[in-house]
């Protein structure tokens, strides 16, 4: 299971997520509570060793933008929500970069569909809002058969087990279930979370 853990904006809540085995770690380069500057998550860096992929995630941004923004950051996967089309992943892959794009559970059948992104993931109304979904309602889309592509929206260490297997998820993705308070990680909860992430595809 790929565990990528979101919203990240201290050293230590990086190093801990690290540690814990996420695959992933995310920094919010848009307007949220959690967001980071440029310079921030440059720094950031240094708590990511080879191996962990680390994203900058932007929301309304221009593909043009996000690039130039990641690009400062030192990042080379961008993470976009918002409307996006076909031409902006070939964008993002002409920039040199790396993408995961961002749809909501109720997007049209047609943004499920392989746009050539590097990771598809699938999350609720409004991201990074804690919202849970019925997750199983896109185990059966045939877009999704044989993809690599990560649940998000409302998962935490608790219902993660579930919540993917239901699903049918290839990775996870979580921010909100992993905070003492919105924008405030909990290290404890960032340990179990990815715990029991790597956890819920082993045989029961
Ligand atoms: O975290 C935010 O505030 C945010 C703002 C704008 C775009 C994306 C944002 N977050 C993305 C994520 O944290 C995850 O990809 C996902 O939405 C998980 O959210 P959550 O339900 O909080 O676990």
């Amino acid at each position: 299971m790929f565990v990528k853990v979101c919203g990240l904006s201290t050293a230590e809540s990086v190093r801990e997520a690290v540690e814990a085995g996420a695959d992933a770690v995310g920094f919010v380069l848009t307007a949220s509570p959690r967001v980071v500057s440029p310079s921030q998550a440059s720094s950031l860096l240094a708590a990511v060793p080879a191996g962990v992929s680390p994203i900058g995630v932007f929301r309304h941004e221009p593909v043009a933008d996000a690039v130039a923004i990641a690009r400062a950051a030192g990042l080379e996967w961008i993470q976009l929500h918002g409307p996006r089309s076909r031409q902006d992943v070939a964008m993002v892959h002409d920039a040199g970069m790396k993408l995961i794009r961002a749809v909501t559970m109720g997007a049209a059948p047609e943004e499920f569909e392989d746009w050539g992104e590097d990771l598809l993931l699938i999350d609720a109304a409004v991201p990074g809002s804690g919202e849970a979904w019925d997750y199983a309602s896109v185990a059966a889309l045939p877009a999704l058969q044989g993809r690599h592509w990560l649940l998000a929206g409302g998962l935490d260490p608790v219902n993660v087990g579930g919540a993917s297997r239901a699903a049918h998820a290839w990775g996870v993705d979580v921010s909100s279930g992993v905070e003492a308070s919105r924008g405030v990680k909990d290290l404890a909860k960032i340990r179990a979370f990815v715990h029991s992430a790597k956890g819920a595809d082993a045989p029961v």
